[in-house]
């Protein structure tokens, strides 16, 4: 049964550190509590038929190491003793980890919350500032990953710890602002007649708004991916890919500041995920921050919130180590998510 209460907070090394997406996942081992993660193993989900096979030709074939604990990080609901993953088949079954890895112990947790703990984890060396604003110490953050989905998850310090607040933010409501606005919209495709975050800011998010573009012009669309719209719009080769990333753009600032004064994010908001670190330039270029800031009665307070796009490859994979080296600093509640043998 799921250990109960997270009391007994503290890991025992080595620990194996796992951030498990839909494509890929990424493992390392953390010998102890002073050290950094060991070398990192990525692997393509497709390639393995389970997570057990994947960590034992991937990892511990490759290590005299043997791993008595493991913090996993998984894109899906952790729930019960069988986790299931989103948009892969892997299934994470923890009890049988004792058996076929030699595990004692195992704490899985979502992905994003992963990325909400690479926040604190990760040094300003790790990440591009996105216009004015110094973060205040202990105040509170907000991370929205842009990627397959969009991730959102607060971030707050209470009690000597940093909280992680996961939640399905990404599903809120986002809507039209100004005429051009007003074209564009209608063209978008809808979830039951509903615009929400994710409609835009993902991958597939930003196809729809590429062609919703087109649409509203009556245009064709030529591109079909996200990596083709945002490449045709980062070297201005085509003007509708331009305007959907400035749409793009546009609404992801709305939604951040939308998250920012939920909640009071004095100490940063936090782009993680895929497409940020591939997008910075069209962040830089104003629309990001004009759209941020532009929250009348609180435009003052908005100018003075920084934003940061984490650049770190393997931001979550940090964010699990700090955890695993030190889980008291972070007040992240294990209960039913923590087997142990
Ligand atoms: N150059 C690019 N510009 C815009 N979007 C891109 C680009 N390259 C990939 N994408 C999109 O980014 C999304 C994947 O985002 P991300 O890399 O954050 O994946 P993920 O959901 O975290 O999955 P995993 O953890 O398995 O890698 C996909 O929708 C993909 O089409």
């Amino acid at each position: 049964m799921p250990v109960s209460s997270d009391d007994e907070a503290v890991l025992q090394f080595p620990i194996l550190i796992g951030d498990i997406g839909g494509t890929n996942a990424r493992f390392a081992i953390v010998v102890d509590a002073n050290s950094e993660p060991g070398e990192t193993r990525i692997v393509q989900t497709a390639s393995f038929a389970s997570i057990d096979e994947a960590i034992q030709q991937a990892v511990l074939d490759h290590t005299s190491l043997r791993p008595r604990s493991a913090v996993l990080a998984v894109a899906g609901p952790v729930d019960g003793d069988e986790i299931r993953l989103t948009n892969c088949p892997w299934v994470v079954r923890p009890k049988a980890m004792f058996d076929t890895l030699g595990l004692h112990d195992v704490v899985v947790l979502n992905d994003f919350e992963a990325q909400a703990l690479a926040v604190v984890a990760l040094g300003e060396e790790h990440m591009e500032k996105i216009g004015p604003g110094e973060p205040e110490e202990n105040a509170g953050r907000v991370v929205l990953g842009p990627g397959t989905g969009l991730g959102v998850a607060g971030l707050i310090h209470a009690s000597h710890k940093w909280i992680p607040v996961p939640g399905e933010g990404g599903h809120m409501d986002i809507g039209p602002r100004t005429a051009r606005d007003r074209e564009i919209f209608p063209h978008l495709e809808a979830i039951e007649g509903r615009i929400s975050g994710e409609q835009i800011l993902c991958g597939r998010g930003l196809v729809n708004a590429y062609r919703a573009v087109a649409k509203a012009d009556g245009k064709e669309p030529r591109f079909s991916t996200p990596a083709e719209i945002t490449a045709a719009a980062l070297d201005k080769s085509d003007a509708i890919a331009v305007e959907a990333l400035e749409f793009f753009v546009t609404c992801l600032g709305r939604t951040a500041g939308d998250l920012a004064l939920v909640f009071m994010s004095r100490g940063g908001v936090y782009l993680t995920g895929g497409i940020a670190q591939k997008i910075v330039p069209a962040l830089k270029a104003g629309n990001f921050r004009a759209a941020f800031e532009d929250k009348a009665p609180h435009s003052a307070l908005m100018r003075d919130m920084p934003v940061y796009v984490i650049t770190h490859p393997l931001a979550a994979l940090n964010g699990l180590a700090a955890f695993a080296r030190t889980p008291s600093r972070f007040g992240v509640e294990t209960a039913g998510r923590r087997w142990q043998a």
